[in-house]
């Protein structure tokens, strides 16, 4: 069965941790903090690498019932059975992807302009991640920053549930979902913490209140 999704607080990874913190603690703080769903993405490590490491983070959440999507790789979310896959523009098709997950597991599309938001509508996917809104040191391959106008638009023709990702933290996260969002999508706000826990709790009550308002 296709695991229910929560897109409010959705920590997607990066190797590097503020110093003296661990890759596996920092997912399990930041999980204890509110967040809901976790997405592996690793873009420089070996395949072997990639494995291991899924199949740690599926270990770990597997206690707390927050799903595990796979960014980008096919083999690897099927080999580990993750909860699903997050696929961009440029990535695997979504027909391939769906073609060989099944219905059961949740795929999640990148959105960078009103055109993939159209063409997405078409598509049997679970949520899309609206990218960038802001502009990010994080990632810097991306299609230009769409602010929250382009985000606004986006939720005003998408059939689907979004996020937000680029460049969220604190300041901003309020806007995100004032804009039409279901959630918001953050790397550095939540790997680069000193304190994982203390930053995905004042993410999520700014993510709650702000969904009160909706
Ligand atoms: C939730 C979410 N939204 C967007 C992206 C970006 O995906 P993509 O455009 O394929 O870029 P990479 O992450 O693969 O560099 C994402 N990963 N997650
Ligand atoms: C993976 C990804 N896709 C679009 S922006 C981005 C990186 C977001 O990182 P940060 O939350 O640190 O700005
Ligand atoms: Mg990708």
């Amino acid at each position: 069965m296709k695991k229910s999704l929560d897109l409010s607080l959705y920590l997607v990874t990066d190797p590097q941790v503020a110093e003296g913190n661990s890759f596996l603690e920092v997912i399990e703080d930041a999980v204890k903090g509110g967040v809901t769903l976790v997405q592996l993405r690793e873009k420089d490590c070996s395949s072997r690498e990639f494995y291991d490491k899924a199949l740690a983070i599926k270990h770990l959440l597997s206690s707390y019932d927050v799903p595990l999507i796979i960014n980008d790789r096919l083999d690897i979310a099927l080999a580990v059975d993750a909860d699903g896959l997050h696929i961009g523009q440029e990535d695997i098709p979504y027909d391939v992807a769906r073609k060989i997950l099944g219905p059961d597991k949740i795929i999640g599309l990148s959105v960078e302009n009103k055109t993939d938001a159209l063409r997405a509508n078409k598509l049997d996917i679970d949520y899309i991640g609206i990218s960038p809104v802001f502009s990010t040191p994080t990632k810097i391959d991306t299609a230009p920053a769409l602010g929250l106008e382009g985000s606004r638009l986006i939720n005003s023709i998408s059939k689907h549930p979004s996020v937000g990702i680029g460049g969220i933290h604190l300041q901003n996260a309020a806007s995100i979902i004032a804009s039409g969002s279901d959630g918001i999508s953050v790397v550095s706000a939540i790997m680069m913490a000193k304190d994982p826990f203390r930053a995905a709790q004042e993410l999520k009550q700014i993510i709650l209140k702000a969904k009160d308002y909706e």
